[in-house]
């Protein structure tokens, strides 16, 4: 039963939250009669009583996300669980959810997303969290044993962590026959779940279906999707125009439009303002904006002005932004992929799927009537565009994930029960990386403990080996601030546009270029712009993307209380001052791997496997005379060639210091020898094969790089079938 009639149509649910503890909640009647769903309220209760994994698919809008909760939760079936794939979808439905129960958010309805948390341990009975915070919450509670049903949401997205999430939940019902599961999406693939679930020996031994599904038809209001008559070869163009179309000819209602990345949202955000009136309000909204510039978009517009919400797939799936009626899809999405053999990941912008074109679609229609134009022809969409995206285990680095399987006890992560399996080299790969970076033994096991420190960071594991090496290293402060920077995207705002733009931007890194490179210049930028009172006149005046620093001063508050947690009086939060080398030596402990020695003008050859890669456009490196000749950097990514990030210059013996048994084995000798200029690396050794090897057993065999010269004492990793399974739980 809803507790109240009063509904404020259109009234903004993340100001009224905000309101003080003692104001009375405001109650929205929601239209749940009208939804879809309402009239299977029975038909899904029955099937979570009586079935262990229920697979439900339901059209976008048909209300799967924010009224299941609540059957549950009125038919007592205890504590509710309900991921997202993203942040702010957790933090909006869960404000969504609470407001139609007329209570407060951190009460009967909480959140839980990464480094923001708004829930009850006794109180909360429906909590929404991002899927990356469950698969955390397995490690101190591998049963999740604080809940009654977990409910996947937007299971399609197959993210990594849901991925992960499934494979647990798989190994928790074996031990939790009280358990109750929803996996729920529109667009999913039915069949592949109900069969990942099917377990006829549980059903003998439980008395319960081990998986059903249901299907919810309809949708609350109709969306007229348009395709383009001819294909356009500039998609950001024809997305301006569209919106200036729609704003010339259509109804009010605001514009949501996609595009693949921040940088094609920041140049498309500024092109509307230079170009439309001012009733027309282009906004931004991707991920790595604060969350409070994330939740404006939320807000109403003011009187005669529309909005464009100018987003990437983080406005995709869950969210309902009250005011849109129309979607612009530029059906393109940046998709990252890892190459296992090379260790590279590539962010690839590519065509979306089918299922992720029918969500987007679906941000339309939720609260009247609405139209998607998608910029493409329908026959393109029709033949060229795959069903569904491809599940991102199989296409991405997977050392975090493994670390944090084998930090909680699962340590045959080979034969873990994935819905869709990675390929054997990711694993071994990620294996490789783990040990390399000193988090794992030889045996696979964690070593105590700095490989479960590094498996309780919430940031990938070459970061949190940085973070933790800055204690020996006596630089955490500044440690700190070169993660938050890292972990944002681009500081300076967009160079494209007119010539005069390019000139002022370069102008601005070429003022805060430090000579040892883009860690110390982030270093002096975030510095300045603390200096500097946090002011956005400041960033304007500096070319600097100021909604970035303040999302890096959130990340680096964050980062800090899980440094102090692993802090000790050894281990204390200290400043290296205005000496360089002891921030640079420990970046090099985190990301040794990604050594270079120069090759060319603006041209480096990786010291792992002799890779040429670019100094992308973006670096400092690019402002200086001379190259610098060994460098580590951050990252590589891949476009028409591999351009390196964030890069700094090094000095080459801090790489055998950090990681001599990498260096050793791996066949760093090659760029070494002879050219080396005298640095002191050691002799050659013979290259260690690039394939996994195996013993006689299948046992993949792990090699120490020191221990080259003694085949014999190969140390082997075993992979195979462990005995224990999640910890003692298990
Ligand atoms: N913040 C909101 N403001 C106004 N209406 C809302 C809001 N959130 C949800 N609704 C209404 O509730 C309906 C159901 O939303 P819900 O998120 O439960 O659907 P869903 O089936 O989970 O959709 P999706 O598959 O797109 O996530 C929406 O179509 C809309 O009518």
């Amino acid at each position: 039963m809803q507790r109240s009639s009063m509904w404020v149509p259109g009234r903004n649910y993340a100001q009224l939250s905000d309101r003080g503890e003692d104001m009375p909640v405001p109650v929205l009647a929601p239209p749940t009669t009208a939804l879809p769903i309402a009239a299977r309220e029975r038909e899904i209760l029955y099937a979570v009583e009586t079935s262990s994994v229920v697979v439900l698919a339901g059209e976008t809008g048909s209300g799967k996300t924010t009224q299941t909760p609540q059957f549950l939760h009125r038919a007592k079936f205890g504590r509710i669980v309900v991921t997202q794939p993203r942040r702010i979808a957790a933090i909006t439905v869960a404000e969504r959810v609470a407001q139609e129960m007329g209570v407060r958010v951190g009460g009967e309805v909480g959140y839980a997303v990464r480094f923001e948390e708004k829930w009850d341990e006794d109180r909360t009975m429906i909590k929404f969290c991002t899927d990356g915070m469950l698969v955390r919450e397995t490690m101190s509670d591998p049963l999740l044993s604080r809940y009654d049903v977990v409910m996947l949401d937007e299971a399609h997205e197959r993210n990594l962590e849901t991925d992960i999430l499934l494979g647990l939940i798989k190994k928790v019902l074996r031990r939790r026959p009280d358990l109750r599961v929803i996996v729920a999406s529109a667009t999913l693939n039915i069949e592949t779940f109900v069969r990942y679930f099917t377990d006829k020996k549980r059903e003998a031994e439980t008395k319960l279906q081990s998986a059903v599904a249901i299907s919810v038809q309809g949708r609350q209001f109709p969306v007229d999707v348009h395709y383009l008559e001819t294909p356009t070869g500039n998609y950001l163009q024809k997305a301006i125009d569209t919106v200036l179309a729609i704003h010339s000819s259509e109804p009010p209602g605001d514009i949501l439009v996609f595009l693949p990345g921040q940088e094609e949202i920041e140049y498309v955000v500024e092109r509307l303002s230079q170009s439309t009136p001012p009733t027309l309000l282009p906004m931004a909204f991707y991920g790595s904006l604060p969350v409070h510039v994330q939740q404006a978009v939320f807000e109403p517009s003011r009187p005669h002005v529309r909005k464009a919400i100018i987003a990437t797939t983080i406005a995709e799936t869950s969210v309902t932004i009250p005011g849109v009626v129309y979607v612009v899809d530029s059906c393109f999405v940046k998709l990252p992929f890892f190459n296992p053999l090379t260790g590279v990941e590539a962010l690839v912008t590519t065509v979306e799927s089918k299922a992720a074109a029918k969500q987007r679609m679906g941000r339309a229609g939720r609260v009247r009537p609405g139209k998607c134009y998608r910029l493409v022809t329908q026959e393109a969409y029709k033949t060229t565009f795959p069903k569904y995206t491809l599940p991102q285990i199989q296409r991405v680095n997977l050392a975090p994930i493994v670390l944090h399987l084998l930090s909680m006890g699962i340590h045959d992560i080979v034969h873990f029960d994935f819905i869709s399996p990675p390929s054997a080299e990711a694993l071994v790969r990620a294996l490789e990386v783990l040990f390399s970076l000193g988090a794992i033994g030889a045996d696979c096991r964690l070593i105590e403990p700095l490989g479960t420190h590094m498996a309780e960071f919430p940031v990938d594991p070459f970061l949190s080996r940085m973070l933790l090496a800055s204690f020996d290293f006596k630089c955490t402060e500044e440690a700190l601030t070169v993660a938050s920077m890292l972990s944002v995207e681009d500081v300076f705002m967009n160079p494209r546009g007119s010539k005069e733009r390019k000139a002022k931007v370069a102008e601005a890194i070429a003022e805060f270029a430090h000579a040892q490179g883009d860690h110390w210049t982030y270093l002096k930028i975030y510095t300045a712009f603390i200096e500097n009172d946090a002011s956005r006149q400041w960033c304007d005046e500096h070319c600097l993307n100021y909604r970035i620093l303040v999302r890096a001063m959130e990340i680096r508050k964050q980062l800090l209380r899980y440094v102090k947690r692993f802090g000790s009086d050894e281990k204390r939060i200290q400043s290296c001052g205005e000496n360089p080398d002891p921030l640079l030596q420990c970046v090099v402990a985190g990301y040794f791997a990604n050594a270079a020695k120069l090759h060319g003008s603006a041209t480096y050859r990786t010291i792992k496997d002799g890779r040429i890669v670019h100094v992308h456009p973006t670096s400092v490196l690019n402002s200086f005379l001379k190259s610098p000749e060994w460098i580590v950097y951050h990252q590589s990514v891949l476009t028409t060639q591999e351009f390196i990030r964030e890069i700094s210059t090094i000095n080459p013996r801090w790489l055998l210091q950090a990681a001599p048994d990498f260096y050793h084995c791996k066949d760093v000798s090659a760029v070494v020898s002879g050219s080396s200029g005298g640095v002191g690396l050691p002799k050659p050794k013979p290259a260690a094969p690039t394939a996994p090897a195996t013993d006689a057993n299948g046992r993949i065999l792990f090699r120490r790089p020191t221990e080259t010269k003694k085949p014999a004492s190969k140390l082997p990793v075993h992979i195979g079938k462990s005995k224990g399974g999640l910890r003692s739980q298990f």
